[in-house]
C-alpha cells in the first residue's frame, strides 16, 4: 500500500460499520474532522443517534442506518442506500463487532457461531458491498478491525480469537486482490482498548486472560483512532498501536514459542493470585 495524501478527501464518504460507539465513533471522528461525510452502521437506533449528534455538534455531515451486520442482505441495502444519499464509498472501516471470552469447556456452542456471524461474516458482508465500487473506480480505502487476539491464540478468546483470525486471513488475500484496482486494505490489531465492549465483556473474562492482555495497559478510543489515521497517512497494511502486537505481527511465528511459556506464566501467576491451589498444568507443547 503506497503512501498518498488523496486516499480521504473533504467530502469523501466514508462508511464506519459499528460507527456508534468506541473504535468506531473515534474513527468517524477522525474522519469528520478531515471534512469526509461519514456513514454510521450499528444495530440500536439509540445509540445512533447519539453518536450522530455529537459529531454533528463538532461541524459534521452524518448519516446513519440501522442494520445489524450479520444479516448480508441488509448490509447490502444499506450500503447501497447510503452510496446514493452521500456518494460512492471512498473508505469503508470494519468496527462492528463482540467479544465474549470464556474457558473453552464452558462456552456454549452458539458463542462460537455467533463470533463468527459477526465478527467475521459481519466484516465480509459490508467489504463484499463496497469492493465492486471501489474496484471499478479504482479508488478506495478498506479499513478493518481485528484484534492483537488474531495475532497469537490467548487463552480464554477460543471462540473471539478464531473470529478474529479469520478477519486477518481475509483482509491479508484481500490486499494482494484489490491493491491492484487501486483499492488500499489495511488491518487494525489493537490491544484492549477502554471501550463499552470492555466493560461488558469483563462479566465473562476468566482472570487467565485479564492477566495476559493486562500485559497492555487499555489505550483510550481516541489515542487508537489517531495512530490509525497516522498509519493510514502512512499506507501500513498491518497496523499496531502498542509495542507487543508490533512485535506480534512482525515476529510472530519466530517468538511463539518463548510467546507461549511467556503467557502460560502469566497463567499460573493469575491461578495463584485467584487464590487457587488447583493449578492445573498449563499446556506448553514447546
Ligand atoms: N475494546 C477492545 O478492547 C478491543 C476491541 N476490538 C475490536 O474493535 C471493534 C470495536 O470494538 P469497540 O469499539 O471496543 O466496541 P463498542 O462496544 O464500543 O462498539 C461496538 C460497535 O459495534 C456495533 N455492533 C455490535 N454488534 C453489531 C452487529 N451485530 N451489527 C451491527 N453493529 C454491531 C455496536 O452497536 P450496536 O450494539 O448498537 O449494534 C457499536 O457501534 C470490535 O470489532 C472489537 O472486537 C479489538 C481489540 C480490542
Ligand atoms: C514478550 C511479549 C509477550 C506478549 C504477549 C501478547 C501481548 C498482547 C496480548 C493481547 C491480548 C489480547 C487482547 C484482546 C483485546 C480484545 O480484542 C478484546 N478486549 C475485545 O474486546
Amino acid at each position: 500500500m503506497a503512501r498518498d495524501k488523496n486516499w480521504v478527501r473533504p467530502g469523501d464518504h466514508v462508511i464506519v460499520t459499528g460507527g456508534s460507539s468506541g473504535i468506531g465513533l473515534a474513527l468517524a471522528g477522525e474522519f469528520a474532522a478531515r471534512g469526509a461525510v461519514v456513514s454510521l452502521l450499528a444495530r440500536r437506533p439509540t445509540g445512533l443517534a447519539r453518536a450522530a449528534e455529537s459529531l454533528r455538534a463538532a461541524g459534521a455531515t452524518v448519516h446513519t442506518r440501522s442494520v445489524d451486520v450479520t444479516d448480508r442482505d441488509a448490509v447490502t441495502a444499506a450500503v447501497e442506500e447510503l452510496q446514493e444519499e452521500a456518494g460512492p464509498c471512498a473508505v469503508l472501516v470494519t468496527s462492528a463487532g463482540q467479544a465474549r471470552p470464556g474457558a473453552f469447556l464452558e462456552l456454549p456452542d452458539d458463542v462460537f457461531r455467533t463470533m463468527m456471524d459477526v465478527d467475521y461474516f459481519g466484516t465480509l458482508w459490508a467489504v463484499r458491498a463496497v469492493a465492486p465500487g471501489m474496484t471499478h473506480r479504482g479508488r478506495g480505502t478498506v479499513v478493518t478491525i481485528a484484534s492483537a487476539a488474531g495475532l497469537i491464540g490467548v487463552y480464554g478468546y477460543t471462540a473471539y480469537g478464531a473470529a478474529k483470525f479469520a478477519v486477518r486471513g481475509l483482509t491479508e488475500a484481500l490486499r494482494g486482490e484489490l491493491v491492484p484496482h487501486g483499492v488500499r486494505v489495511s488491518c487494525v490489531f489493537p490491544p484492549d482498548v477502554d471501550t463499552p465492549q470492555l466493560a461488558e465483556e469483563s462479566q465473562w473474562k476468566p482472570a487467565e486472560t485479564a492477566a495476559i492482555a493486562g500485559i497492555v495497559k487499555p489505550l483510550q478510543p481516541s489515542t487508537v483512532a489517531r495512530g490509525i489515521m497516522r498509519r493510514l497517512d502512512r499506507g501500513q497494511p498491518v497496523i499496531c498501536l502498542d509495542g507487543f502486537s508490533r512485535a506480534l505481527a512482525r515476529w510472530g511465528g519466530v517468538l511463539a514459542p518463548v510467546l507461549r511459556r511467556y503467557m502460560d506464566g502469566r497463567v499460573r501467576a493469575a491461578r495463584r493470585g485467584a487464590g487457587g491451589a488447583a493449578v492445573r498444568t498449563a499446556a506448553s507443547a514447546d
